[in-house]
């Protein structure tokens, strides 16, 4: 029971908890910079078996970090019990990829774990369960998860294509040799992967006190539309070739960027990439999950509407979804197979 003044803790799931992204996503979260500094938390760790031992050294570890907001943590291989009272989820737990490998090379492997999840997520979670999945492919395996997960509000999934919105900032703000948060809404549009649309033709830079558009700051549209899209495009896999290992502490970075938003809400007039259940929008079929610009008040997104979509705009929209629609349709013949 909490004290008179103090919140009722919540109920925070991170999968795959032994792994790397894990190990740099629990203390943010363990320190209040993501469902605010006066909201006391119960961890749930959950990791397959042989992991188990992992976790009680990560258990020791969260303990020795003595703070004050986590008031129990849950170590476990059942899903049941990791899910139970779910208040909000990081489905990390995935396999990633090596040097080589697209993201959708591990759909067979990955998207059997969400068919399995989404069904206990469905059972044990709060109806009101905020969900973000990590693991790769991301997008695909959130659709598989949402479809598992019938009795659970579409509005709820999301998929993380923050760290590619964090890697356009961080590529514009470079160049423009000013701080990344001078830089506001950029977007990624579509899926998780090498097709996706990092789009900065509505993004701003303040610049001497002044916002500017991108384009007239950067002054040189043809990097915009060609350099610039395919180094944020393929960020990850430079990642993999240097550290032969993907991105961990960036994409622990980004997965609180986006459960802090979703919870606490964007600042106004600003919008953030996240990946959620089309509702058609800008053309894009209905139930897939695909990357959009939104805006997020009172801890529900809205997609940002009227946006101009030109006809090299369209078909770098269409192309992503044709591949969504592509995994889309070898996830679901993977998990009716069981
Ligand atoms: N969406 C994004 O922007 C990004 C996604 N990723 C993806 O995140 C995933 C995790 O990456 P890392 O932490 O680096 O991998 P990792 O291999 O270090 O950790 C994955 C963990 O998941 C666990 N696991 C496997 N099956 C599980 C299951 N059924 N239930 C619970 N846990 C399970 C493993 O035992 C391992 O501890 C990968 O799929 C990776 O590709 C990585 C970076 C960015
Ligand atoms: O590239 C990968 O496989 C890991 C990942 O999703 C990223 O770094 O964006």
């Amino acid at each position: 029971m909490a004290t008179s003044g103090q919140k009722e803790p919540i109920h925070v799931v991170i999968t795959g908890a032994a792994g790397q992204i894990a190990y740099s996503l629990v203390y943010q979260i363990c320190n209040g910079e993501v469902f605010g500094k006066d909201q006391p938390l119960i961890l749930h760790l959950l990791d397959i078996t042989p992991m188990l031992g992992v976790l009680q050294g990560l258990v020791m570890e969260i303990d020795d970090c003595s703070i004050p907001l986590v008031k129990g943590v849950v170590t476990t291989d059942n899903e049941e019990q990791a899910f139970k009272d779910a208040d909000a989820v990081f489905l990390v737990g995935a396999m990633p990829r090596k040097e080589g490998m697209e993201r959708k090379d591990l759909l067979t492997a990955n998207v059997k774990i969400f068919k399995s999840q989404g069904t206990a997520i469905d059972k044990f979670a709060k109806k009101t369960v905020k969900i973000l999945v990590v693991g790769n492919p991301a997008n695909t395996n959130c659709l598989i998860l949402a479809h598992f997960a019938p009795s659970i509000p579409r509005e709820n999934f999301s998929c993380l294509t923050r760290l590619d919105h964090n890697r356009a900032k961080a590529q514009i703000a470079s160049r423009l040799k000013v701080s990344p948060d001078a830089v506001k809404n950029v977007i990624i549009w579509g899926n998780h992967s090498a097709t996706q649309f990092p789009d900065v033709r509505s993004a701003t830079v303040n610049v001497n006190g002044t916002d500017t558009p991108v384009y007239d700051a950067i002054k040189d549209d043809q990097w915009l539309k060609s350099d610039f899209i395919s180094i944020v495009q393929k960020r990850g896999a430079a990642v993999i070739a240097a550290r032969k290992l993907s991105s961990a502490m960036s994409a622990a970075k980004a997965s609180c960027d986006h459960m802090r938003d979703w919870w606490q809400g964007t600042k106004e007039n600003e919008w953030v990439s996240m990946g959620v259940v089309s509702d058609g929008s800008y053309g894009v079929e209905k139930g897939l999950v695909y990357s959009y610009p939104v805006h997020i008040k009172n801890g529900r997104y809205s997609i940002v509407q009227g946006l101009p979509v030109d006809d090299w705009a369209r078909e770098l929209l269409d192309k992503t979804q044709k591949e969504l629609l592509e995994e889309k349709t070898d996830a679901l013949k993977a998990t009716s197979s069981e």
